[in-house]
């Protein structure tokens, strides 16, 4: 057999692993791209019922946004299997502090909402057509990640906000998307915050979404997402000297329960969350 034929045939054997290959990318990128244009399209029915029944921009809207996003799960096969929701039932403000995996989050975020939450967003997210509206209408609070003291003096704003407005806060506090499998060290904003406003701090960890969503894997399929709320922590007695404690505290207990709702073996963290 001259070389030729020899590469044909090679060709054609690899030609069913090259076409698996191009439909699933296709596929993946398929139901991303619907993911994206159905918030566009959800943030701009909500709109309109947001500017009518409340007026501008308030945190009231965010039922509305929440009620809205919650249908999207049914278009794309996620269940969510939610536990602890009565650890969120606390008289006043509070930091509510969760993983963020990946812009799936929305619908994990809008499922489990309480009332009179606000969430702490890059202010890139500001221009995203409808979605920017949607979010500026509901209250969100943005900042600039490469300017600290900006986003350190919004945070204080915040953190007086929340006590003369009665807000709860959710802040993401590995400051970015992270689908590794594992949770990312956390920023101090969160912590700063909760104890500026001396408000406890409710950690909610979602199952890790890497055997149903992975990027690099171009998989998207439906499948079902662990939530737990877990038991609010005081922060009453605490100061400034705390906070790189209270920081690595928290990212513990999170990144255990983030393992075993994951079904995933514990591993120890050998590097220290401080300072990072
Ligand atoms: C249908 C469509 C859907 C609709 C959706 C609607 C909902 C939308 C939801 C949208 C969801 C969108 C989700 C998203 O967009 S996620 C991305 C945006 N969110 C975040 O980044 C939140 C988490 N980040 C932080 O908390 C950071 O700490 C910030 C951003 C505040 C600063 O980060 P930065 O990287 O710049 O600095 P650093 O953390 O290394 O800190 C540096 C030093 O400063 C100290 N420090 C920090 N903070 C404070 C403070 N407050 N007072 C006093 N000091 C403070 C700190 O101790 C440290 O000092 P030292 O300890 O080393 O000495
Ligand atoms: C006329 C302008 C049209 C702009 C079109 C923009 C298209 C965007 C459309 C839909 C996006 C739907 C995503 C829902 C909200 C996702 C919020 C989110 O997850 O933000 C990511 C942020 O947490 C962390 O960002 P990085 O991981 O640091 O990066």
């Amino acid at each position: 057999m001259d070389l030729g034929w020899l590469l044909w045939t090679f060709l054609l054997l690899l030609l069913p692993f090259i076409i698996m290959e191009i439909s699933s990318t296709f596929k993946f990128h398929f139901k991303i791209t619907s993911y994206c244009a159905l918030c566009l399209l959800l943030s701009a029915l909500a709109a309109p019922m947001c500017l009518l029944r409340n007026g501008g921009r308030t945190v009231e809207n965010m039922r509305i946004i929440s009620r809205v996003v919650r249908t999207l799960k049914y278009f794309f096969g996620i269940r969510f299997e939610v536990r602890g929701l009565e650890n969120f039932q606390i008289d006043g403000p509070c930091v509510i502090i969760s993983n963020h995996q990946s812009i799936l989050d929305m619908m994990g975020l809008m499922e489990i909402l309480p009332d009179r939450c606000v969430q702490i967003a890059k202010k890139e997210l500001m221009y995203a057509g409808s979605v920017g509206l949607i979010t500026y209408l509901g209250g969100v609070i943005y900042i600039n990640r490469n300017r600290t003291s900006d986003a350190k003096s919004i945070m204080a704003a915040v953190a007086e906000a929340m006590i003369s407005d009665n807000l709860k806060v959710w802040v993401y506090p590995e400051g970015t998307r992270n689908n590794s499998g594992d949770l990312l060290p956390f920023k101090k904003g969160a912590f700063h915050l909760a104890l500026q406003a001396q408000v406890p701090i409710i950690p909610v960890v979602y199952s890790s979404f890497t055997s149903f969503y992975n990027q690099k894997k171009n998989l998207f399929t439906g499948g079902t997402i662990k939530v737990e709320i877990l038991p609010k922590i005081d922060t009453s007695d605490l100061s400034e000297k705390d906070i790189a404690d209270l920081t690595e505290r928290c990212h513990q207990t999170m990144r255990q329960v983030f393992f075993r709702l994951s079904n995933k073996p514990y591993e120890a963290n050998e590097q220290s969350n401080c300072g990072q």
